[in-house]
């Protein structure tokens, strides 16, 4: 097999940028002290116009497309349009293309924001992919190996970054296990972390995760994107990061359905906790390093995910607990909520690996099996004796009394 490559432009970019980011780490620096230093603080819209106004005038050699015109793919693509990069958005309806040209606005996923002004958009895969040095995906799991398939010919020696946080209908395969099928040759990554689009959109502080094998992608990624209210963060525990973003949204259902019975925050801490050690117990199966799950792109997308009604998930789960059946949740969701589609792959991988994982089958009984979710709940407080973090004391050490 050939060695993955980048595009040949990529590194050279990166020199070039590299001399930027020391120019534009010193504007911030500048920004931030005068900010600082005024006795009432500016909005984050203020300081980002002073940032703008201070940046309009650097090179932007990286080329960007973005695939999928949903709220992530639009957000990550002003990002990084913002950066001074040139971003094309690929967008798979013609009639939402023409409008978002003509408005700056993607009016079904986020209304209310301005895009960026450089920012640009199409239908024709072809045009959005060709010649770019990074390819980020963020259209549902459920479309991303057909993407890929329709990018291939255009394909010379660009890289594939995954947004996407799923996993593929009965295959079980991740993102990263479908680009290494249909793009062999090509250098990928996936990013993943705590990163509700609404809330990048209105400058609220975030951070995540970029996880590849290659640094050059790595880099790249973070040049593309890090900006003042947006840190992006190394690692190359692909499958870690890229697990981490898949099954939190197992547990994101899960919560919003127990908020719907107006738990107290003791009850939502141990959701949380007994789901990381469910989500560090099934990726160390897979080959993750448990302590990935303790970053951003672990227990920092869990904790986002499991506490914003902003997060699709939680908002089916919660829709389900107030009785809605899952058809009427979707239809009233009308936005991709992953986890549905998770809970049913890693229920069946896990009870063929014997993996314990007693909130995804409890999730699946509900919501497949049609059992009544406060049994399935109590039935869960019946589970026995279990050791707290496996990792530090395995569950199968049980106390003598001698
Ligand atoms: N929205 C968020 O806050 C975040 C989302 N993600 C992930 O990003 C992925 C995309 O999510 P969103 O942008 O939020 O979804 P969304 O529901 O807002 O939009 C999905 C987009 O994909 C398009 N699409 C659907 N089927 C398609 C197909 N066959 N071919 C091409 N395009 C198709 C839709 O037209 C729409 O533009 C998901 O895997 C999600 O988990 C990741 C981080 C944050
Ligand atoms: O992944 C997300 C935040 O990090 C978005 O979560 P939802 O897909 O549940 O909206």
């Amino acid at each position: 097999m050939k060695k993955p490559q980048l595009a040949t432009n990529l590194s050279e970019n990166l020199e070039k940028l590299n001399v930027n980011r020391e120019k534009a780490s010193k504007l911030f620096a500048d920004v931030i002290e005068k900010a600082v230093k005024k006795s009432k603080p500016d909005t984050p819209a203020v300081l980002e116009t002073d940032l703008d106004n201070q940046l309009a005038n650097q090179p932007a050699p990286l080329k960007i497309a973005v695939l999928g015109g949903g709220s992530f793919g639009t957000a990550m693509a002003n990002l990084s349009s913002k950066n001074g990069c040139e971003v094309t958005l690929w967008v798979r309806d013609k009639r939402s293309v023409k409008s978002m040209q003509k408005t700056h606005i993607n009016k079904k996923y986020l209304p209310d924001h301005k895009l960026d002004e450089r920012l640009q958009f199409t239908h024709d895969l072809q045009a959005a992919v060709k010649g770019k040095d990074l390819i980020f995906v963020a259209v549902p799991s459920a479309a991303f190996r057909e993407t890929l398939q329709k990018i291939a010919p255009f394909i010379s020696a660009q890289a594939i970054v995954s947004l996407t946080k799923g996993m593929e209908k009965d295959t079980f395969a991740l993102m990263s296990d479908v680009i290494a099928d249909e793009l062999p040759n090509v250098a990928f990554g996936v990013m993943s972390g705590p990163n509700l689009a609404k809330e990048i959109m209105n400058n609220m502080p975030s951070a995540t995760v970029i996880a590849s094998q290659s640094a050059a992608l790595r880099l790249a990624v973070q040049t593309a994107l890090h900006s003042a209210f947006f840190r992006v963060f190394a690692s190359d525990d692909l499958i870690g990061v890229e697990l981490g973003g898949a099954l939190k949204n197992i547990y994101a259902i899960a919560m919003g359905m127990a908020a719907a019975y107006d738990i107290g925050e003791n009850t939502k801490a141990m959701i949380l906790t007994r789901a990381l050690a469910e989500m560090s117990r099934f990726g160390v199966q897979a080959g993750a390093n448990p302590l990935t799950f303790l970053g951003l792109s672990g227990v920092g997308d869990l904790y986002a995910t499991c506490s914003s009604t902003l997060s699709r998930n939680y908002q089916i789960g919660n829709m389900l607990g107030r009785g809605m059946s899952l058809d009427q949740a979707i239809k009233k969701l009308g936005q991709t909520a992953e986890g549905i589609n998770t809970i049913q792959q890693v229920n069946e991988k896990a009870m063929k690996a014997g993996i314990y994982m007693p909130i995804t089958h409890a999730l699946h009984d509900i919501i497949y099996e049609d059992k009544a979710p406060l049994g399935v709940a109590l039935n869960l407080m019946e589970a026995g004796f279990r050791s707290d973090v496996e990792f530090v004391m395995p569950h199968q050490v049980q106390p003598t009394h001698n």
